[in-house]
């Protein structure tokens, strides 16, 4: 019996990731829990003839906990993409003074209700949302860093959709064949494309300026789509579809213990120090850094191991120089979102 509940599943992410969720065999029970119209999107996709069962959870008023609760208890995986997007002119970091008491709050239940669950953290600005996850969480006594993860899985999308264009590969042929480390914002976004020999030597014949504008795309792919939307918000498809990709290998690994050798390791931001040689990872090649986006590998619903990308001798001194620059910008992020919490009740 598998539950997953999704908060903020009225949204412009949240619908098409409940659609999508909705139509994976291995779910059980789908709850849907928002502020607003949550019923409604749960009356519309329960029409779908698919296994799970869906149920909205609406609270009536702000002091109504039983909606929450509700769509909480006996989940096994938690998505949210609750909270404000972007505007043009804004950056992700704009959206925290909103934002992180909405993660803040959500996660409190969370550990207070479900805390053995995987959470997937979509909320922006996610290299300090997942921080303010972890804090509240470790507040709660229930942290356990193998089931904490910061959804990356849109920077991926886009390295594979972009570079795949640059050096005519089919994008879903780069799956795993590039990683994006690092976070989730401008230049704390770090694409490799030098992991895999064969996509190393087709992408060694692409320019300097080529490299240096498919760099660019990935790291401000998100702008793109804001100033597009033009106010009216940031990516929700594209991020649906990445989200749930993210989502399915949680699920597969549910179901199937282990995730089979086959199927490609996601990455994404975590608590380094929480993980099997994480701390090392951090000390030796990160300068100490506490959450950073690498690809894991999955078993029953947590994490079993990661890839450290600095063993791959193949790591170029110009990514390298794109790690360290992504450093500079996750430590702010990453104390900013732990300070929150701190003076925080919970
Ligand atoms: N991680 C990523 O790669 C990525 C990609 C795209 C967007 N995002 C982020 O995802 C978030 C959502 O984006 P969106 O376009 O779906 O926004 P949206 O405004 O369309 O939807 C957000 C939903 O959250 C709900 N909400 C607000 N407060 C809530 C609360 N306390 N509890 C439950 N639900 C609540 C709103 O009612 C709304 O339905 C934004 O912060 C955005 O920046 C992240
Ligand atoms: O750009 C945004 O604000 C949304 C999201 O983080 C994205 O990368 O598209």
């Amino acid at each position: 019996m598998v539950k997953v509940t999704v908060c903020g599943a009225a949204g412009g992410i949240g619908q098409p990731l409940s659609l999508l969720l909705k139509l994976n065999q291995n779910v059980d029970e789908l709850a849907l829990f928002d502020i607003v119209n949550a019923n409604g999107v749960a009356a519309d996709l329960s029409h779908i003839c698919s296994p799970a069962k869906v149920t909205g959870h609406q609270p009536a008023n702000k002091e109504d906990k039983l909606a929450i609760t509700s769509a909480l208890t006996n989940s096994d995986l938690v998505i949210i993409p609750a909270g404000v997007p972007r505007k043009p002119g804004m950056t992700r970091a704009d959206l925290f003074n909103i934002n992180a008491s909405i993660i803040r709050d959500l996660i409190a239940n969370v550990g207070k209700t479900c805390p053995n669950a995987a959470i997937l953290i979509i909320s922006n600005p996610v290299n300090a949302t997942v921080p303010i996850a972890a804090e509240v969480l470790k507040k709660l006594g229930v942290f356990n860093p193998k089931k904490l993860f910061g959804v990356t899985t849109l920077d991926s999308v886009r390295a594979e959709t972009f570079l795949g264009e640059l050096i005519n590969e089919p994008p879903k042929s780069l799956k795993g064949k590039i990683s994006v480390i690092g976070g989730h914002s401008g230049d704390t976004i770090v694409p490799l494309i030098n992991v895999n020999s064969t996509i190393s030597a087709k992408s060694s014949k692409i320019t300097p300026a080529q490299y240096k504008e498919f760099v660019h795309r990935v790291q401000f792919g998100g702008d793109e789509v804001v100033k597009a939307k033009n106010g009216a918000g940031s990516a929700t498809l594209s991020m649906a579809y990445a989200g749930y990709r993210f989502a399915e290998s949680v699920l597969d690994s549910v179901a199937g213990g282990q995730t089979n050798t086959s199927v490609v390791p996601e990455t994404s931001y975590v608590y380094l120090p929480g993980l099997p040689n994480g701390e090392e990872l951090s000390k030796k090649s990160l300068n100490g850094a506490t959450y950073f986006s690498v690809p894991v590998i999955l078993e029953k619903g947590e994490i079993k191991s990661f890839i450290n990308p600095f063993d791959s001798l193949t790591i170029t001194e110009n990514e390298k120089q794109l790690v360290s620059v992504a450093l500079n910008g996750l430590d702010k992020s990453i104390a900013q979102g732990t300070n929150f919490v701190k003076g925080s009740k919970i």
